[in-house]
């Protein structure tokens, strides 16, 4: 089966997940960004354009409201007519929370004016009144809280001859019969656009009494527009139906004035390109226009306002910005994901290295197949529990083993130097005649082979002797068979003692003897049989029981060169002569 290491089936998994993980999440993420894209600009898009329509209504609003009011109140209570001091106060009054409320205003249809001036840029708030001092004379003054029209300013101009009847304020609500709009227009003096509402006022007869009307300047929506936070190269403007400009994001003069007559400025004659080319393409909807090499998102949504007003509200963000956004977003989350499952192979790494390095430590001490390397196994091995209780269960087994392993030395140690001593002693056991104590056949057997070699080796004598006891049955017939064996041991013990200790003496069959001495002479030998003889007649081993022994024997001097089979059957026919010829003598 192949095998993987702990490191490789952690690691690898994980970074083949790393791998299709960011693959996965980078096609999507692309896949999406084209996707979304339009979409998240759009939904940046109707943001804007939503907290622009809310300034604008909430500019318009008390235009629309004041205006009401107060034509409402002049409708019920005509009798307000005969103290426009009192309207003056009221209007100022109204004034008072609407810091771009410019005028709130009335003009009788006998040419008397009052109004509340407020200046666009917070320098002043004051009445004006064309009947003060002298008839048609617009003259300002000071809101006294109790008289209400207090003292005349003098350092604020004053015009002859105003007469409200003719002015479009007037002459547009008479003409309309209704509330109307005034002109988008730039105010006298001061550097805004202004727009206005006029309501006429009917008694219940339908007799016409005045214009109330009001005004609010339009820097509050070119101010508001450059305040809010737009995305560099984003564009947001309000226009008329026809183009003209009534507030910009970029700062610009949005009118001229030029010898009295004043001239707004368009969309289609912004200086700026983009505004120009929106300008061009002005109409409610989304649109992408490009401008020197980069797209923008375009999109034009009406601000509906009372009386049939309409206004627009445009907004322009390059697709660089949001599409850069959801790329940097798509990349970030690649990369998190990337970060997450390097993290996880990492721990998976760390985690195998805790694991897997001591298995491999434990695999070579086991493979090494020595107890001592299990034994010197470092201890702590892991911080892994689990890991480490296996370190320690195996070289608690190497030590046990070791005690066993010590005590079966041992053991083997004793048995087998039990076994050599038994050995021994069974080996002489073998080679012995238990009767006699003398070697039996296998003794003779293997060391008169040794003796063979020595002489030959030495150039030594050698010479072999067989003995028989002679008439051996009629012993054991007439004395019985323990009597035998005592003759057997006492010959034994003669012959033995006639020789020297290094001689071989052997019970060779029954009642024969076999005699092996090297580098000894044949009268020595001779001399030691005949001695044997003799001793067997002076000292009977069984009393009353004369023994005799006939011998055959072979002496040879070096060079030796018969085998020892060859001698053993010489001599062999040198006893049977001996028994043949008359029994206790020497052949040789
Ligand atoms: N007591 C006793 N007798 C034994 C032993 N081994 C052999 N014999 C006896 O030795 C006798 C040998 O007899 P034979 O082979 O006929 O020879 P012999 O009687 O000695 O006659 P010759 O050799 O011809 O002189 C037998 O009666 C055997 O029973 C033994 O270990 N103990």
């Amino acid at each position: 089966m192949k095998q993987i290491s702990l490191w490789g089936l952690i690691v690898v998994p994980f970074a083949l997940l790393a791998t299709l993980g960011g693959a996965t999440v980078y096609l999507f993420s692309t896949v999406t960004v084209s996707n979304v894209s339009d979409n998240v600009g759009l939904h940046y898009v109707h943001e804007i354009e939503a907290r622009v329509y809310d300034r604008v209504t909430e500019l318009i609003e008390p235009l629309n409201t004041i205006a009401q009011l107060n034509r409402d109140a002049l409708v019920h209570h005509p009798e307000y007519l005969e103290n426009l001091d009192f309207l003056a106060g009221r209007f100022y009054e109204q004034a008072v929370s609407y810091p771009y409320m410019t005028f709130i205003s009335l003009a009788t249809a006998d040419g008397r004016y009052v109004n509340s001036t407020r200046d666009p840029f917070g320098s002043s708030h004051h009445i004006a009144t064309n009947y003060t001092t002298e008839p048609n004379s617009l003259e300002a003054f000071y809101y006294d809280p109790v008289s209400f029209v207090g003292a005349r300013i003098e350092t604020e101009p004053s015009f002859k001859n105003y007469n409200p009847t003719t002015r479009p304020f007037y002459q547009d609500a008479v003409v309309a019969g209704d509330v109307v709009w005034s002109s988008i227009a730039p105010y006298f003096g001061y550097q805004s656009l202004g727009v206005g509402l006029s309501a006429p006022i009917y008694d219940q007869d339908g007799k016409l009494l005045g214009v109330t009307a009001t005004s609010v300047a339009l820097v509050a929506l070119d101010k508001y527009l450059q305040s809010i936070n737009l995305v560099d190269s984003a564009y947001v403007f309000l226009a008329e139906q026809n183009g003209d400009l009534i507030a910009s994001s970029r700062k610009v003069a949005l009118f001229n004035n030029d010898n009295g007559v004043s001239t707004r400025l368009s969309l289609s004659a912004h200086s700026d390109q983009v505004f120009q080319r929106a300008g061009e393409r002005f109409a409610p909807g989304t649109q992408r226009i490009a401008v020197d090499g980069e797209t923008f998102l375009y999109h034009v949504r009406p601000v509906e306002l009372p009386y049939g007003q309409t206004w627009y509200v445009g907004v322009l963000i390059p697709e660089s910005y949001y599409k850069g956004i959801l790329t940097e977003y798509s990349q970030a989350m690649v990369l998190i994901i990337l970060l997450i499952f390097v993290s996880i192979a990492l721990a998976g790494s760390l985690i195998a290295r805790f694991i897997g390095r001591p298995i491999l430590l434990l695999n070579d001490a086991v493979n090494a197949n020595s107890l001592e390397r299990i034994r010197e196994i470092p201890q702590p091995l892991s911080h892994v529990r689990e890991v480490n209780s296996l370190g320690e269960g195996l070289q608690g087994m190497a030590y046990k083993l070791s005690d066993v392993l010590q005590n079966l030395e041992q053991k083997v140690a004793q048995r087998t130097s039990h076994l050599k001593d038994e050995n021994e002693l069974l080996l002489e056991q073998s080679s012995t005649d238990e009767l006699t104590g003398l070697y039996n056949r296998r003794g003779f057997n293997l060391l008169s082979e040794q003796a063979l070699r020595q002489a030959a080796q030495f150039d030594q004598s050698f010479c072999i002797v067989l003995c028989d006891i002679d008439h051996f049955k009629r012993v054991n017939d007439s004395h019985g068979h323990s009597v035998g064996d005592q003759a057997l041991i006492g010959v034994a013990q003669v012959l033995q003692s006639h020789f020297r200790a290094h001689d071989i003496v052997a019970r060779y069959g029954g009642e024969e003897f076999m005699l092996i001495t090297v580098n000894m002479s044949k009268e020595d030998i001779l001399v030691r049989l005949n001695s044997v003889r003799q001793s067997l007649i002076t000292q009977p081993v069984l009393k009353d029981l004369p023994i005799t022994l006939s011998f055959g024997m072979t002496h040879l001097t070096p060079p030796i060169e018969m085998d020892l089979e060859a001698l053993v059957n010489d001599v062999d026919a040198k006893l049977y002569q001996a028994k043949n010829t008359g029994r206790d003598k020497i052949v040789g």
